[in-house]
C-alpha cells in the first residue's frame, strides 16, 4: 500500500492507495488561511500537522488492517510558501503562503539588483510577492529576530516530511518555484542569493522528487499511528504531483487545475518559457523534465470567498445549483477574479477584483455563475499565451476541486471551445504523490508505467458548444479590456 498526502491551501489530503488495483480511500481536513492584514496570508505550520493526525487517525481507525500495510509514503504541497524552522526543527512563526502579497517592495529590490538577462535564463520565471526568496527578504528587513532564529527554509509539504523523518530538506519541483533556484542546472542559485544578501547556508539540500528522504522515526510513529521505519520520498510541489496524478506526463497535453488557485499546466522535455515571464516554468517531479503553466491566484478561492464571505452558503453545490441557473454570460455581469493581484497574465499584485455591469436584473445565480466564468476567462488568458509559444491545446484534464462542479466543467469546454476530460480519481495531487512514492521504492520501473497502471478517465466528457464559445468570446474580450482600463488605478490604489 501507497500512503500520498497532499497538504493544500485549503484542507489536507491524505489517500491510501493500492498499487496494484488502484483501490483508493481518502481523509480529508480542512482549515482556513490567517489574514492579519490586508495583503497577508499565513498558516500554522502546527494547524498542518494537526490535520495530518486527524487525516491518519481516521484512516487507521476505519481501515487498519490496510493502514498497517502502508509501503511508501510521498508528498505533494502548496507551493511558493515560506516556513522557517529553528535549529529544533519547530517553525520559528506562521508560514507565509503564496498568496501572500506583502513583499512587493523587496520583489521590485530582487528585480533591481538582480540583472534581467540573468533572471531570465537562470530563475526563468518572475519573481513574485508570495514566493519564498521575497518573502525571506521581507523577513530579514522587517522581522530580524526570526531571521537570526531561522536556521533552514523550506516549502510546506517539506515541513510535515520533516516532522516525519527528522530530515531537513527540499527537492526541486518546489524549490525551483522560490525565486531563488536555477531550473536548468536543477540546484540553488547561490550566487543570486548572495547578491540578494540572503544566507545561502539558511537554504536546506536539495534533491530530486523521487529520492528518499528518510524513515518515519520512532517519535513520528508514536505520534501517527504509521509503522516506525516505513520509507519517505522527498514528493513535489502540488502543480507537478496533480499532472503526475492526471498522466500528463508528456508533451501535448494539458490539465486546467481549479484548486485554491488555478493552473493552466503541461510538460515539457525542453526549458521552453515566456520571454515576457508571464507563465512559470519549473523543474518537473519526474525524467528531469519541466512543467510550463499560466497561474491564477484566486481561482477556487474567488468561489470560497462567494460561499464564505457573501453568500454565507452551506455547500459549493449550492453555489453551483445557482450558477445553472443563470443564462451564459450571466447577462453580461463580468467578474475579474484578483482578489489578491494576478500572476498570469499580468504578474501584477496590484490588481484587484471587479464585478462589471452590474443592472437591477442581476441575483445571486449571476453573480455565482459570473464567479465561475471570470476565473475560467482568467484561466484562457494562459491558454491564449500557450498557443503564442507555439504549444498548442486539443484537450484539457479538469482538475482539483473546481471539477467537481458539472456547471463549472460546462463553462469551462465553452469559454476554452476545447473538450473537457476528466481523470476517475478525485483527488490527483494526492495520486501523484503516491505515484512518487511507488517509484521512489522501486515499485514502479518508471512514471510511464505508474500512470498506464492508475490513471483512468471518466466516460463522460465535455464537448464545447461552439455557439456558446463564440459568444463568450465577445464577452472574454471584454473581460481583457476592463483590466486595460483599470490597471493604472489598480497602481495608483495604495494597498
Ligand atoms: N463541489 C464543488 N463545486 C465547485 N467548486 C468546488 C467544489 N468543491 C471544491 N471546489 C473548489 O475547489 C477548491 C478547493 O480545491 P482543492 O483542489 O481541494 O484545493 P487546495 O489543494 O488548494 O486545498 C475550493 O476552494 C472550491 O473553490
Ligand atoms: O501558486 C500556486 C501554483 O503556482 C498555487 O496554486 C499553490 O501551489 C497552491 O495550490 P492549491 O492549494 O491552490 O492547489
Amino acid at each position: 500500500m501507497l500512503l500520498g498526502i497532499d497538504v493544500g491551501t485549503s484542507g489536507l489530503k491524505a489517500m491510501l492507495l493500492n498499487p496494484e488495483t488502484g483501490m483508493s480511500i481518502l481523509a480529508y481536513r480542512e482549515y482556513d488561511v490567517t489574514m492579519p492584514k490586508t495583503g497577508f496570508a499565513e498558516q500554522s505550520p502546527d494547524l498542518w500537522w494537526k490535520a495530518l493526525i486527524a487525516c491518519l487517525n481516521e484512516l487507521r481507525a476505519k481501515n487498519t488492517a490496510i493502514f498497517e500495510k502502508i509501503d511508501a509514503i510521498g508528498f505533494s504541497g502548496q507551493m511558493h510558501g515560506l516556513v522557517m524552522v529553528g535549529k529544533n526543527k519547530e517553525a520559528v512563526t506562521n508560514a507565509i503562503l503564496w498568496l501572500d502579497q506583502r513583499s512587493e517592495r523587496q520583489t521590485r529590490a530582487f528585480q533591481e539588483k538582480i540583472p534581467s538577462e540573468e533572471i531570465a535564463t537562470v530563475i526563468q520565471n518572475r519573481p513574485f510577492p508570495g514566493f519564498a526568496v521575497p518573502s525571506f527578504m521581507w523577513i530579514q528587513e522587517n522581522e530580524k529576530d526570526i531571521y537570526r532564529d531561522c536556521y533552514k527554509i523550506m516549502q510546506p509539504k517539506d515541513y510535515l516530511r520533516m516532522k516525519l523523518t527528522g530530515a531537513i530538506g527540499t527537492e526541486v519541483s518546489d524549490a525551483s518555484a522560490t525565486a531563488g533556484f536555477d531550473i536548468k542546472n536543477r540546484k540553488w542559485a547561490f550566487d543570486l542569493l548572495d547578491k540578494l544578501g540572503l544566507d545561502p547556508e539558511k537554504f536546506p539540500d536539495c534533491r530530486e522528487s523521487v529520492d528518499l528522504a528518510g524513515v518515519i522515526t520512532a517519535e513520528a510513529a508514536k505520534a501517527t499511528g504509521l509503522r516506525k521505519g516505513i520509507p519517505v520520498v522527498f514528493g513535489a510541489g502540488d502543480q507537478q504531483a496533480q499532472s503526475i496524478g492526471n498522466g500528463a506526463v508528456c508533451e501535448g497535453l494539458f490539465i486546467s487545475n481549479i484548486g485554491t488557485g488555478g493552473q493552466i499546466a503541461t510538460y515539457s522535455e525542453k526549458d521552453i518559457y515566456d520571454k515576457k515571464l508571464r507563465t512559470h516554468t519549473f523543474c518537473h517531479a519526474v525524467n528531469k523534465a519541466y512543467t510550463i503553466y499560466g497561474a491564477a491566484l484566486c481561482s477556487g478561492m474567488s468561489i470560497k470567498w462567494l460561499k464564505n464571505n457573501v453568500f454565507d452558503a452551506e455547500s459549493y453545490d449550492e453555489i453551483s445549483a445557482l450558477a445553472q441557473q443563470a443564462p451564459p454570460c450571466s447577462e453580461e455581469l463580468i467578474y475579474l477574479p484578483y482578489l489578491a493581484g494576478e500572476r498570469t497574465p499580468h504578474m501584477d499584485p496590484k490588481a484587484r477584483g471587479i464585478f462589471f455591469g452590474l443592472t437591477m436584473r442581476h441575483d445571486k445565480r449571476h453573480f455565482a455563475r459570473a464567479v465561475m466564468e471570470g476565473v475560467t476567462f482568467s484561466l484562457r488568458d494562459s491558454l491564449e499565451l500557450f498557443e503564442k509559444m507555439n504549444l498548442p491545446v486539443e484537450r484539457i484534464i479538469a482538475s482539483g476541486g473546481g471539477a467537481n462542479s458539472k456547471i463549472w466543467l460546462r463553462i469551462q469546454a465553452d469559454i476554452f471551445g476545447k473538450e473537457i476530460v476528466v481523470s476517475d480519481v478525485r483527488e490527483q495531487a494526492c495520486l501523484g504523490a503516491c505515484i512518487l512514492a511507488g517509484i521512489g521504492t522501486g515499485m514502479f520501473g518508471d512514471v510511464q508505467e505508474a500512470v498506464r497502471k492508475l490513471v483512468t478517465f471518466k466516460k463522460e466528457t465535455y464537448e464545447p458548444d461552439m455557439k456558446a464559445h463564440e459568444r463568450y468570446g465577445l464577452t472574454y474580450r471584454q473581460f481583457q479590456k476592463i483590466y486595460d482600463a483599470n490597471k493604472e488605478l489598480f497602481a495608483a490604489n495604495g494597498h
